[in-house]
C-alpha cells in the first residue's frame, strides 16, 4: 500500500454539488469519508456516485444509541456496501455486538462484503482537561482511549477511531492486525482549527495509524490538489 493509499479525505460539505466539485478537483484520492454533515443532506446517493468513480468508502456516522437502535441503523448501513463505519465505543459492549453482527447480516443481506466497523475511542476535538472536568471521567485520556479500543476489540470490531498521539500505544496492546483509523493529523504547515490531539502525517504513520483522515488542511486549501501532492511528497521524502 503507496503512503497515498493510506490517507481518507473527509467530504465536510453541505450539498452533493459541493461534493462532487471536491472529487472532481481531487481525482487522485481513492478513499473518501461521507460524514454527518453531507449524509444528512444528500442520503445514500452520494455513495453511489463515490462507487461509481470506484472509490473506496468510509461512512462516518458515529452511531450512539441504545443496542436495538445500534442494531437497526447497522443493519441497513451494511447494505450500502462500504468499507469502514463508524459507532461510538462509549454505547457499550452490548451495543458494540449487537452493531457487529447487524452489520454483517445487512451486508449479507444485500450480497455484500460487511463493512469494517471502527469505535470511535475519544473525540480528537476533546483534551484531557475536557475528559476530566467536563465529561467527570477520572481516568488519565490515554488509558480511556486504550480502554475503549480494548472494549471494541473483545466486541469483535476490527479497529477503532483514536488520535494520533494514542496510536503506538493502542498499536501495542491491540496488535497488528486491529485497524487504527486516525484523524487529527495537520502537516507542520497546516492550522489545526478545533483539533485537540495531533501529529504531523510522518508522525502519525509511524506511531501504527493505518489510515489517516486529513481533511482541512486539502479541502480548504487555496489549491486542495497541491496541497494533497504536498502531503503525500512530505509521506515518501
Ligand atoms: O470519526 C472521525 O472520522 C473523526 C473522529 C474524531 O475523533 N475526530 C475527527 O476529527 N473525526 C473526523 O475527521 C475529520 C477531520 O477533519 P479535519 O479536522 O478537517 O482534518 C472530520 O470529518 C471529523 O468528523
Amino acid at each position: 500500500m503507496t503512503a497515498a493509499d493510506r490517507i481518507i479525505v473527509p467530504l465536510d460539505v453541505s450539498s452533493g454539488e459541493e461534493a462532487i466539485a471536491l472529487l472532481d478537483r481531487l481525482p487522485d484520492v481513492g478513499f473518501w469519508k461521507v460524514g454527518l454533515e453531507l449524509f444528512v443532506s444528500t442520503g445514500p446517493s452520494i455513495l453511489e456516485e463515490l462507487k461509481q468513480r470506484q472509490k473506496r468508502i468510509f461512512l462516518d456516522l458515529k452511531f450512539h444509541d441504545i443496542p436495538n437502535t445500534m442494531a437497526g441503523a447497522c443493519r441497513g448501513a451494511g447494505r450500502y456496501g462500504v468499507d469502514l463505519l463508524t459507532v461510538h465505543g462509549a454505547a457499550g459492549r452490548t451495543a458494540l455486538q449487537r452493531a457487529l453482527e447487524a452489520s454483517r447480516e445487512g451486508a449479507q443481506s444485500a450480497g455484500l462484503s460487511p463493512p469494517n466497523l471502527l469505535a470511535i475511542t475519544l473525540l480528537t476535538s476533546l483534551n484531557s482537561r475536557d475528559l476530566a472536568f467536563d465529561l467527570k471521567v477520572p481516568v488519565e485520556l490515554p488509558e480511556y482511549a486504550l480502554q475503549m479500543a480494548l472494549l471494541a476489540q473483545e466486541s469483535g470490531i476490527p479497529g477503532a477511531v483514536c488520535s494520533p498521539q494514542e496510536a503506538a500505544g493502542l498499536r501495542r496492546v491491540c496488535g497488528d492486525e486491529f485497524l487504527l483509523v486516525c484523524p487529527g493529523v495537520r502537516p507542520t504547515w497546516a492550522e489545526g482549527g478545533d483539533q485537540r490531539r495531533v501529529m504531523t502525517p510522518q508522525e502519525a504513520l509511524k506511531a501504527g495509524a493505518s489510515y489517516l483522515v486529513i481533511g482541512r488542511p486539502i479541502t480548504a486549501a487555496d489549491d486542495p490538489q497541491g496541497a494533497w501532492n504536498r502531503i503525500n511528497d512530505e509521506l515518501v521524502g
